[in-house]
């Protein structure tokens, strides 16, 4: 058996583990040989594979990014304003691949899913530090994303307190809330903003000198989704050669300029960009991403093709790939960690009743 693995999109902490136990679970029990194919589609696109053996797998656990490269620009469908898919099925088949493990979020399985309509034998493991993916709880990366954000609030609280300012964080997770929120909570912000629930500046500014009035300082984490109401999300840039040109940043700034209109404390604003993707993943994301892993090595050993590693309740399983492509898992209004945030007083930048009644 022939097995080649990629990893798409932008990485996130874990990746490695995930091919680790993908090829060492491979090889161990089916007695498979494995083909890495480098910065994900492009890869399959460019022809560029090389083969892994057991040793390349070890020793990697631990490691961040990783060792196959990634591409989050890379779509066959429309790689450089043509159409490679049908190159890239010949090509599957000209190495004599039996499946293709690929680990990626919602755009690169969106695409898997239709590599696989044209008939590539494709099994999807999940990875993201925004956590968005439909059908499963958690993807790895999130784990670790949410925990230097977390080290960063910890950071900015004493720095904050110390001059007595508004300390802002703004973090990643494209249209999804989940590293703010989740980070937000951990890190005991005062005010978290959400792409999910656009936020009302009066609000925010309340929520401050709330604090002003007690603490003296404030914690606001927003993702960089996050939008005002009837407003727009704020776009750091707009790729020249991507199918998904959109890249979001810097609502953090403008967030900063129009508080320090508003209050009489100084405001500043930090963004952790890329930091939050880097570096070795938590051992939860390490443990997480072999487990995913091994379960895409069993399905490949089922000759289950087209569907996804999930984990829900902590219990793996998996769903068809037209279960997660194309759709983004949003932070609900019912979800448990925004109920938490809520009951312990965090502003979400929206008057009370709205909150009720979006609630209801
Ligand atoms: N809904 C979609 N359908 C098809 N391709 C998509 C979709 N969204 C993103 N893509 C493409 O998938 C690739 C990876 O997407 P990206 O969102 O960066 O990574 P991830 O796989 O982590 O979600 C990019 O080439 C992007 O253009
Ligand atoms: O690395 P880039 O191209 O600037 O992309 C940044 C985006 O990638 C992410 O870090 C991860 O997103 P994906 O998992 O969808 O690739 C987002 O949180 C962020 O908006
Ligand atoms: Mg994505």
């Amino acid at each position: 058996m022939q097995i080649g693995i990629l990893t798409g999109g932008g990485d996130c902490p874990g990746l490695n583990a995930a091919i680790r136990a993908t090829a060492k679970s491979l090889m161990l029990n089916c007695n498979a040989k494995i083909i890495g194919i480098e910065d994900g589609f492009a890869g399959l696109i460019e022809q560029r594979v090389r083969p892994l053996s057991y040793s390349d797998c070890s020793g990697i656990l631990s490691l961040g990014g990783t060792i196959l490269g990634t591409s989050n620009k890379a779509d066959p469908f429309n790689y450089r304003g043509a159409d490679h898919s049908a190159k890239v099925v010949s090509y599957y088949h000209s190495l004599g691949l039996d499946a293709v493990v690929v680990i990626g979020g919602d755009g690169t399985l969106s695409i898997a899913y239709e590599l696989s309509k044209l008939g590539m034998n494709i099994v999807g493991v999940p990875k993201t530090i925004d956590n968005d993916l439909m059908c499963t709880d958690r993807t790895f990366g999130f784990d670790t994303a949410v925990s230097i954000v977390t080290e960063a609030l910890d950071r900015l609280r004493t720095t904050g307190q110390s001059h007595k300012r508004v300390m802002i964080l703004e973090t990643m997770g494209r249209y999804a809330g989940w590293i703010a929120l989740h980070a937000g909570v951990a890190g005991g912000a005062d005010v978290i903003l959400l792409p999910e629930f656009p936020y009302d500046m009066d609000e925010v500014a309340k929520a401050c000198k709330l604090r002003a009035s007690d603490q003296q300082y404030s914690i606001i984490v927003v993702a960089e989704g996050a939008m005002p109401q009837g407003g727009q999300a704020t776009v750091r840039e707009t790729l020249g050669c991507a199918p998904d040109p959109i890249r979001l940043g810097g609502i953090g700034n403008t967030l900063k300029l129009q508080l320090e209109q508003r209050l009489d404390a100084e405001v500043r604003a930090t963004a952790l960009g890329h930091i939050q993707r880097g570096g070795t993943p938590t051992a939860f994301d390490r443990i997480f991403a072999s487990s995913v892993g091994q379960e895409a090595a069993s399905l490949i050993a089922a000759k289950q093709f087209g569907r996804v590693v999930v984990m829900n309740n902590n219990q793996l399983s998996n769903v068809m790939l037209e279960q997660v492509a194309n759709q983004t898992r949003m932070v609900p209004a019912d979800d448990t960690s925004l109920n938490t945030a809520l009951s312990l007083g965090i502003s979400i930048g929206v008057p009370a009743l709205t909150r009720i009644s979006e609630m209801v």
